[in-house]
């Protein structure tokens, strides 16, 4: 009764007389909005809560009184546009925490947009545009659901803030007073979203930044400055070991001297400061290398420890656990060395774990090429894939590439069955993949997808009866929503997985799938038969998620459907 009171007060205020004029709207106290049908309001399927309410184009005049309107907090979807509405948005919108859609074009409105619009976190679209509101524009960059985001034909003023442009599919923001530079780096949004702000500046406009060129041209040379950092960095670490080495010997000259010629020269050389590589450096540092590199399946005749470190390195990455290199060592075929320092196992069970992974052999899992291990650090190479990753693939500039629903699938296919075989054979060992997400998933040089870094990461899931191949198939399914919708990623997947399940709930599953899917026309039964398995593997809880098998067999089942279908559709 209270909902029903606070709505036909938000109504007195939305169109003050409109409630005499037009007593068929049915907006009054001594009846029910679901049951008796008001004007513009759709309920839930049991009738019990206001789902939607539009009152467009219908001459309204008042203000909006969002305390009132917000006390139906199931509200989705709020439509004014195309009225005559005044005054200024209040705090209190942000009590309609569950509101998608949020239509106020097209009317009077003035005054600033509060910041608590942004704690609306399940916002997916919101057009104020052609108002007369003025202020900030509010910093949407944590509303990572949001699809439309409109607000041309305004007097905002100040910075224009940072927005997902990658997960925007509708962004206008043009004809304000808006200042400062456009950081769309996406390219998705052109000039007409932007125009009409004198002060702001970017490459889509004819406005270029001043400062943009300088660090333009600084991009060019960021990698260079930044190894060259690097190298200096090192140079100096060098030096202090060798001091430190120095000091050492002089005290423990005939120990070390005898520990050196056991080490294939690797120590010795890097006394003599002729160390190119970055690799050696904590070796050197502690005068200790040991053992040296086991080379598996070499694609470079004869590799050698030597080789690698002779090699120039580039680093192409630095991730929470590990740093990956690009080595061409002399045999010239281009290499990655993945350094992993502090990796709390022991020698013993490293070289078991590199010699089980790679007696395990899938033709979709990248094979180790050769591994070194000293107590400091573990080095793992393999063989250089110059067509990047299927997080490039999916998020990077794609130079007009299609990447179709077809290809995937295929994707998803190769993943599952060389997952799903990876745990098979290496559920005694207990060895998952540890890391799977898709800048681990490679692609060949023919464009096959295949599997990188297996088992490079010891999971720790806390409890022992837990199963530590679950935290592969969270992974997985993960890698499937990307898929999906062409979303990229944070914190590990959970913000994507939410997203998608909040939309599913309210039966919204169309909005996800990615647009190019749609357009092309894929089938929208084998993608929520993918999007359903997808969840499955993100459950919340690890005992309640598939194992890779099952998964593996649903997508095998979705792709001979899908083959199939071609094939009848060929004919
Ligand atoms: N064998 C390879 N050939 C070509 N590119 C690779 C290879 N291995 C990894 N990469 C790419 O190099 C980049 C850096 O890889 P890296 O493993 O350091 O980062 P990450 O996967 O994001 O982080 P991490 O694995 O440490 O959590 C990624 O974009 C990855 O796709």
């Amino acid at each position: 009764d209270d909902v029903i009171e606070a709505l036909v007060g938000f109504m007195e205020k939305l169109g003050p007389g409109s409630m005499q004029n037009t007593p068929n709207w049915g907006w009054n106290t001594s009846s029910d909005p679901c049951l008796s049908h008001w004007h513009g309001v759709a309920c839930d399927t049991s009738n019990q809560t206001v789902k939607n309410i539009v009152l467009e184009h219908l001459n309204l005049s008042g203000t909006v009184d969002f305390e009132s309107v917000c006390k139906e907090t199931s509200l989705l979807l709020l439509s004014l546009k195309d009225n005559n509405l005044t005054g200024s948005f209040s705090q209190d919108i942000s009590n309609c925490k569950r509101l998608k859609l949020l239509y106020l074009n097209r009317n009077r409105f003035s005054g600033n947009v509060p910041d608590s619009l942004t704690d609306l976190t399940d916002l997916v679209r919101i057009d104020m545009s052609n108002n007369e509101l003025s202020g900030n524009l509010p910093d949407m960059s944590r509303n990572t659901g949001l699809l439309s985001f409109l607000a041309q034909n305004n007097r905002f003023t100040g910075q224009l803030p940072n927005f997902n442009y990658r997960l925007l599919e509708y962004f206008d923001v043009s004809n304000n007073d808006l200042t400062g530079r456009i950081t769309d780096d996406t390219g998705r949004f052109g000039a007409k979203s932007f125009a009409g702000n004198p002060q702001l500046c970017g490459k889509v406009l004819s406005n270029a930044c001043q400062p943009e060129k300088k660090r333009k041209k600084k991009d060019l040379h960021d990698l260079f400055i930044y190894s060259g950092f690097a190298i200096l960095g090192l140079i100096v670490l060098v030096l202090i070991a060798l001091l430190f080495l120095k000091k050492k010997e002089n005290l423990e000259d005939t120990k070390i001297g005898s520990k050196n010629t056991k080490d294939d020269g690797i120590s010795s050389e890097s006394k003599t400061g002729q160390i190119r590589s970055e690799f050696s450096i904590t070796s050197a540092e502690k005068g200790e290398v040991s053992g040296s590199l086991v080379v598996l399946s070499s694609p470079v005749d004869g590799l050698r420890f030597e080789d690698l470190l002779r090699a120039p390195a580039e680093l192409i990455g630095r991730g929470k656990h590990g740093s990956l290199y690009k080595v061409i060592p002399n045999g010239g075929i281009e290499v990655v060395v993945k350094r992993i320092k502090d990796w709390e196992i022991s020698k013993v069970e490293f070289k078991k774990r590199m010699q089980r992974i790679d007696e395990v052999k899938h033709h979709k899992v990248l094979p180790v090429v050769a591994y070194y291990c000293s107590k400091q650090e573990k080095l793992i190479v393999y063989e250089f894939q110059s067509n990047g990753s299927l997080l490039k693939l999916l998020h990077g500039s794609q130079n007009g590439q299609i990447f179709d629903w077809g290809s995937r699938l295929n994707i998803a296919c190769n993943t599952a069955e060389a997952l799903a075989f990876m745990h098979t054979e290496l559920k005694d060992d207990q060895i998952p993949h540890g890391n799977l997400k898709s800048s681990n998933i490679l692609l060949t040089k023919d464009m096959d997808s295949c599997v990188s870094e297996y088992g490079l990461m010891v999971v720790d899931n806390g409890s022992s009866n837990s199963n530590a191949f679950s935290v592969d198939v969270h992974g997985f399914g993960v890698v499937l929503l990307e898929l999906l919708t062409g979303k990229p990623v944070q914190s590990n997947g959970l913000d994507l997985a939410k997203w998608v399940n909040s939309m599913v709930k309210e039966e919204w599953t169309g909005e996800v799938f990615d647009k190019a899917l749609v357009v092309e026309g894929a089938s929208e039964e084998r993608m929520v038969g993918l999007l359903q398995i997808a969840l499955k593997c993100v459950n919340d809880s690890p005992d309640l998620r598939p194992d890779m098998n099952q998964v593996a067999a649903v997508i095998v089942s979705l792709k001979e459907e899908e083959e199939r279908s071609m094939a009848s559709s060929d004919s």
